[in-house]
């Protein structure tokens, strides 16, 4: 089912002596439009002001209007799309704790009081964990140059899907998450400024930040800063996939080390999702870009081709995606819109798995590849299965947040995507359901406390939180984690 993000909103004056609401509905109905809700703004005994939210299925935004504008007695004031009207001055504002009511607050969290505890930092740095927005805030950074499949559409475009990455991660996660877009596309200068604003943050989430200089900017920083760093790109992306793939493994019956899988956009996703695949026991992957297979004997300018090159494609296919296609179980598109073929798609192994994952216009439109695949996923949230990062990057800085990880390690992406993998019980999964709602509760829960399982056992935790102390439920808990 579609969502309402095709919607309009159209503000209405009616008198309802001449036309009734439900002639109105009817001709919107048979316009093509489906009326999703609808608001009264003000109303009396002639005369009727409503908001109507519609969506619009095929049709556009002119044919619908153009047929309530002939109505008689039909005002139509204005028309205006919803999710513009969400965004109207950004998404998240920052809130106080604590009021201020008096010169006695005023002294304690301002001047003079906060000089005491400034101090207390300055002796002990570690403190700011304790004292300041650092334990539990992250900061979400990009440089506009990768942003969703949109490509480099600059910082201030980039600034909405970074509002939005904030917003998930308090609703779901309870991290505070400051977004951040910056005016530069030099590396160096990237990795400069991240790093003079890192004191103030637990954690640097980079998004959409276009590879190869998202890989350098991540090795560096992780080598150069005591707290997690994470392309959510890369690694989210790839903890998913993993999570998604060993469930539709457990649908189709197949195995990891059986399978052939195609990866296609050999970019920030593509590399980590195949290191990950490869790690998870996948023995067979090709990857696919703009120019076709990567393959052992070409040489390529990106560094990061040539290990791809080296440790895929075993059996040395050649050519372009319909080759790599041809008789693959898998297909993970991490590349731009509509690069797959319904024709390919049918030359694919039985019960082929596909997961066309560019945002937002996905690989093949899963309605036209569905009926040929026995599990499609998608990275949108108005189809089934949907692969995103959303899934992963809330629920694993809570946990590297809560044991004050000085990084995230493989350790702590393996226990992510098996905590997502298993949130789906044998009597939940089927073709329609290899992966939990974001909405799903257990979710976050489940991935924070297995990473901060693998944090602690891989020793990269600096703060065992309470419920992990005491060898019995640590033990417990890590036996639990090593049955995955
Ligand atoms: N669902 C998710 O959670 C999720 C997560 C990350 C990225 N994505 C999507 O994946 C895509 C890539 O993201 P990224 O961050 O890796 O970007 P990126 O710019 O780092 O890499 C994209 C790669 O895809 C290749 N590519 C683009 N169009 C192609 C085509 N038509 N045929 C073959 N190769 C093509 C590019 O050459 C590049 O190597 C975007 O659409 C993004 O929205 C989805
Ligand atoms: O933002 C998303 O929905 C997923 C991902 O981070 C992307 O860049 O497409
Ligand atoms: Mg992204």
């Amino acid at each position: 089912m579609k969502s309402s993000s095709n919607s309009i909103l159209l503000r209405i004056e009616l008198d309802q002596t001449v036309t009734t609401f439900g002639e109105v509905a009817s001709v919107v109905s048979r316009a093509g439009g489906d009326i999703v809700a609808i608001d009264v703004i003000r109303s009396d005994r002639q005369s009727t002001m409503r908001d109507i939210t519609v969506n619009l299925g095929t049709q556009t935004e002119e044919a619908i209007a153009e047929n309530i504008r002939q109505l008689p007695g039909v005002v139509l004031h204005h028309i205006s799309d919803p999710t513009f009207l969400v965004h109207l001055g950004g998404k998240i504002e920052v809130q106080p704790k604590i009021p201020i009511k008096n010169r006695d607050d005023l002294s304690k969290v301002y001047t003079p009081g906060v000089a005491k505890v400034c101090m207390a930092i300055h002796e002990n740095p570690q403190k700011a964990f304790t004292l300041t927005i650092k334990r539990n805030t992250v900061a979400v950074i990009s440089d506009g140059t990768a942003v969703l499949g949109l490509g480099d559409i600059g910082p201030a475009a980039a600034m909405p899907v970074m509002e939005g990455k904030a917003m998930l991660f308090k609703q779901l996660a309870g991290v505070d998450a400051v977004p951040i877009c910056l005016d530069t596309k030099d590396t160096e200068e990237i990795i400069r400024t991240i790093k003079h604003m890192a004191p103030a943050f637990g954690g640097i989430n980079l998004e959409d930040i276009s590879s190869p200089r998202c890989f350098e900017i991540e090795t560096r920083l992780k080598q150069e800063l005591d707290i997690p760093v994470f392309h959510d790109d890369q690694h989210g992306t790839a903890v998913v996939v993993l999570a998604g793939l060993i469930n539709a493994l457990r649908v189709t019956k197949k195995r990891m080390e059986d399978i052939r899988i195609v990866v296609l956009g050999i970019g920030a996703a593509g590399v980590s999702i195949i290191k990950m695949l490869l790690g998870a026991g996948a023995q067979n992957v090709v990857a696919v870009d703009r120019h076709g297979i990567l393959t052992r004997g070409a040489a390529y300018d990106n560094p990061l081709w040539d290990w791809v090159a080296q440790h895929t494609n075993p059996d040395d296919l050649q050519g372009g995606l319909s080759d790599a296609v041809n008789g693959a179980d898998v297909f993970v598109g991490v590349s731009g819109p509509n690069v797959l073929k319904l024709d390919d798609v049918r030359r694919m192994a039985a019960d082929p798995i596909v997961f066309a994952m560019a945002n937002p216009t996905p690989e093949i439109d899963p309605e036209i590849a569905e009926p040929y695949v026995r599990v499609m996923a998608t990275g949108r949230s108005d189809f089934p299965n949907q692969i995103n990062n959303v899934l992963c990057f809330p629920g694993i800085f809570r946990g590297a947040l809560d044991c004050r990880a000085s990084e995230i390690n493989e350790e702590m992406k393996l226990a992510a995507s098996r905590a997502i993998a298993l949130t789906v019980s044998d009597d939940e999964l089927n073709e329609q359901y290899i992966i939990p709602s974001i909405f799903n509760e257990r979710v976050v829960q489940s991935i924070r406390d297995q990473v901060v399982l693998a944090a602690i056992s891989s020793g990269v935790a600096r703060r065992i939180p309470p419920e992990f102390k005491g060898s019995k439920p640590l033990e417990r808990r890590l036996t639990h984690a090593m049955m995955f």
